[in-house]
């Protein structure tokens, strides 16, 4: 892979998590000619090419043809037919392969591609959309130095990203970053519902929960203080903020957030003994 700009075959490209992902790299100036997304939809292949302006592919085949890497962006449940139908013409050859999906283990895939193949899991998030990402990663003994460094440009273009040592790792990622957007959505949701119940304008309540929800992690990022701190901080004894948190002690939070991330690393085990065949 000498290109200096490799050339990057999204599978499913036009699906949330890839065109994340796409929607970033581009932002961060990757060529668009070197960008080529699949789908089955050609209506909505077509426009997320034009809104983008990379090169919309409706055959997986012919798209892979001259990929230097190739990123498997379908959901789990459809992954190994994939895989099975690009098997055949990946023969010889040894793209990059980049997998986005949670829950496959590498094992499964290189007994569907083949065992020749680099592959790599990663694990990211949507807010990659916004440049704002966390990507985990997880790489085969066939992935080079080379490979790591393409799959770092990419996922390094929409956000942060970390390497694990072990292949379990990837589940506590899921756990902490993939899905962890939607909690954070959640609490958001909860709360702008919650002030728009007791009479607040909602589009003042979502204005008012955003900004002190961006707020709080910028300064959280920025602070030496950590999160427990910095939480103390806003509680004035005997304050509004005190009963508040002592609520949420109350109603368990920190024992159902725990549980939540369990069950979302379970699930993605689960789903590796449901989809390793
Ligand atoms: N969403 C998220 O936050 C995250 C998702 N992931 C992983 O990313 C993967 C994709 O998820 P997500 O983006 O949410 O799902 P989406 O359904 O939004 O995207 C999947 C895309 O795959 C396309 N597709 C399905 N089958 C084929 C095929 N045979 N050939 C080409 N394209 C195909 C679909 O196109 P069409 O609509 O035309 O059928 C669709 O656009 C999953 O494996 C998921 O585990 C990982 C981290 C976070
Ligand atoms: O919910 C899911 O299964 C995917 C993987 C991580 C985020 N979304």
């Amino acid at each position: 892979m000498t290109a200096k700009n490799p050339k990057i075959v999204f599978i499913g490209g036009a699906g949330n998590m890839a065109g994340a992902v796409i929607g970033g790299l581009l932002a961060a100036g990757y060529p668009t000619e070197k960008v080529v997304a699949t789908g089955r939809d050609p209506l909505k292949l077509e426009a997320f090419a034009k809104r983008h302006g990379v090169v919309a592919h409706d055959d997986n085949i012919a798209a892979i043809d001259e990929a230097d890497v190739i990123v498997l962006s379908v959901k789990p449940q459809v992954m190994r037919d994939l895989c099975m139908d690009l098997r055949p013409h990946l023969a010889g050859r040894n793209p990059l392969v980049i997998t986005l999906a949670a829950g496959i283990p590498l094992a499964a895939y290189q007994r569907w591609l083949g065992e020749h193949l680099p592959i790599v899991r990663a694990m990211p998030n949507t807010p990659a959309l916004v440049q704002a990402g966390v990507t985990g990663l997880y790489a085969d003994a066939a992935v080079t130095a080379e490979h790591r460094a393409i799959t770092e440009r990419i996922v390094n273009a929409v956000g942060i990203s970390l390497w694990v040592d072990q292949e379990e790792g990837i589940d506590q990622v899921i756990a902490v970053a993939g899905s962890a957007p939607a909690y954070f959505f959640q609490f958001m949701e909860a709360m702008i519902d919650a002030s728009s119940a007791s009479g607040f304008d909602r589009a003042d309540a979502e204005r008012l929960v955003l900004q002190t929800a961006l707020g709080a992690a910028k300064l959280a990022m920025v602070s030496e203080v950590d999160v427990a701190q910095l939480k103390r901080n806003v509680m004035s004894p005997g304050g509004t903020t005190e009963r508040a948190v002592q609520r949420f002690e109350q109603g368990g939070l920190p024992q159902l957030v725990a549980a939540a991330m369990r069950d979302c690393a379970e699930r993605a085990a689960e789903m590796a003994r449901e989809l390793d065949r």
